[in-house]
């Protein structure tokens, strides 16, 4: 039998979505989600996701690694930034690791009455479908968008994969068919849409062109962070 594929295009409009026996695949290409995935990769033992810096700050003191970002920079005081460079080093390698950003983190504390949540970006994209296809459940993609709003490289991603899983799951609803139509505009030059789309004009300061190159490559890791509890574990 065939299941359904949804998609919600902001942490905003998750309250209208039945997440109840639901897979939720949680995005945000730039960057939150690439980074959770690049350290996953990378050896790290699991991640937490918090949503306030207050929490984040709580278990910086208990000692844990933490990283802090707050309109793209690096929070003053916690070690670690919102790049996916900074995770691929033997420091994190066995390290739980906690996480706060400014949308990401939010979409996934948003996202926990769902059967399961999954973190995806492009480059885990492949994972995230097989894993899908191998839970036969139906799905809503979940773009963290930019501070409540729709944003592009989010919503590129569902319909990357939509196109996916298009012959496992039926869409559901306009979302999926506008997100798919758009993607399928774009995909022979992603990099060049996602360089054009506001988040990286507003981080054009702060030199992260590398980033955005690095988080529109593709199914690049196999493995798909699923949340277990408040963490994060790998899951092939
Ligand atoms: O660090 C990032 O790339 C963004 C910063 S902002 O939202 O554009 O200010 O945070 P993220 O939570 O990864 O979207």
């Amino acid at each position: 039998m065939k299941r359904n594929i949804d998609v919600c295009l902001s942490p905003e409009l998750i309250h209208l979505y039945d997440l109840e026996g639901k897979i939720v695949v949680v995005v945000d290409i730039l960057r939150a989600t690439s980074v959770m995935v690049t350290a996953m990769a990378h050896g790290a033992k699991e991640i937490i996701p918090v949503a306030t810096l207050d929490e984040a700050k709580s278990y910086l003191d208990q000692g844990y690694l933490c990283a802090a970002e707050r309109g793209g920079a690096q929070v003053e005081g916690f070690p670690l930034d919102n790049s996916p460079f900074s995770y691929m080093n033997e420091e994190i390698k066995g390290q739980p690791i906690v996480i706060t950003t400014t949308n990401g983190t939010l979409a996934i504390t948003k996202s926990t009455s769902a059967d399961q949540v999954l973190v995806g970006a492009f480059i885990n994209i492949q994972a995230v479908a097989d894993y899908i296809v191998r839970q036969g459940k139906d799905v809503i993609v979940h773009c963290a968008g930019w501070k409540g709003k729709t944003n592009m490289e989010d919503t590129l991603f569902a319909g990357a994969l939509v196109e996916l899983l298009c012959e496992s799951h039926d869409l559901a609803c306009d979302t999926a068919h506008l997100s798919l139509k758009y993607y399928q505009s774009v995909k022979d030059n992603l990099f060049e849409a996602v360089k054009n789309s506001a988040h990286a004009k507003r981080l054009n300061k702060l030199d992260v062109i590398k980033d955005i190159e690095f988080c529109v490559g593709q199914s690049i890791y196999d493995l798909v962070p699923v949340l277990e509890g408040d963490k994060l574990v790998a899951v092939k």
